[in-house]
This record gives structure tokens, sequence and C-alpha cells, in this order.
């Protein structure tokens, strides 16, 4: 099966202290509405930290600083195979504009579970909490 590799910012209100997280929904495709990080695939020469500084650039107009790797979550579609690097990341400057989804939140630990996330993502969700204060 084709493996996609992907990158994906846990956007925090601030990483020393993690209260809360940017959640988007997608706004287009097959998992339309379903709930994400934002982030996107990442291009040949391009490292991970440089994939998910453009893509959220691109999809939200925002400059962020990417800190650590929070997982790297595997995981069959029925079409791919997904490779999704989770990074920690904070706004350095920009207002989070939705360029592509059609929806957004932040959330708290406690409203982690009150969204419909992407199959993948489940995963990663318990590894947040035990994060976030
Ligand atoms: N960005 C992102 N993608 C995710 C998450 N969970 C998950 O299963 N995916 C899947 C959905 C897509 O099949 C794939 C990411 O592709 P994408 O469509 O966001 O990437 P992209 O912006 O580079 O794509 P494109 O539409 O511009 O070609 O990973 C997630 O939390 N964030």
């Amino acid at each position: 099966m084709k493996t996609m590799k992907v990158v994906a910012a846990i956007i925090c209100n601030d990483m020393e202290r993690k209260n809360k997280i940017f959640a988007t929904a997608r706004g287009y495709g097959d998992l339309k509405g379903g709930w994400e990080f934002p982030g996107g695939k990442v291009e040949p020469g391009e490292t991970p930290q440089q994939a998910l500084k453009r893509e959220i650039m691109e999809e939200l107009s925002t400059e962020i600083k990417v800190g650590e790797l929070i997982d790297t979550i595997e995981y069959d579609y029925p079409t791919f195979h997904l490779s999704m690097d989770c990074f920690w990341a904070e706004v350095i400057t920009g207002q989070l504009e939705l360029k592509e989804a059609e929806a957004a939140k932040w959330l708290t630990k406690d409203q982690l579970e009150s969204v419909a996330w992407l199959p993948a993502d489940i995963t990663l969700i318990d590894k947040i909490r035990q994060h976030m204060n």
C-alpha cells in the first residue's frame, strides 16, 4: 500500500502550559467534516518542521514555532497508509485565519472528546491529554 507522509501541528496556547489546543474541521474531500490537526503532506526535500511551517502558513496565514515531536501516528486507511509526525507548536505571528478548514475550536483537556476526530487521530488524543494541564 502507498504511504503518505504527513505532518500535523498541535498548536497550543503556550508550550509551557498547554491549557488548550487548536483543532480544525476538514473543509473538503472524503473526510470532510472530520476534526483533525492542521498540517499536510511533506514535499520532497523538506524536513518535517519546514513542511509544517509551510502548511500552517498556507492554511491559516500564521507563523508557528515548531516544538517537540509528540508521536508518529501509523494508520491504515482503506486506500493508503498514513505516517503522520505530530509536533507541539505555538503561534509566533498571525490570527489563525481559516483558509481551508470549515470550522475550528480551541479545546481544553476536558473538551478533547467533544469533537469527531478523524480515525487516525484518536490514538493521539490520549497522549495529548497526558501533556495538558
Ligand atoms: N493534516 C492532517 N491530515 C490528517 C490528519 N489525520 C488524518 O488522518 N489526516 C489525513 C487526511 C489526509 O488524507 C492526509 C493529509 O492530507 P492533506 O490533504 O491535509 O495534505 P495536503 O494539504 O498536503 O493536501 P492537498 O489537498 O493540498 O493535496 O492525512 C490530521 O490530523 N491532520
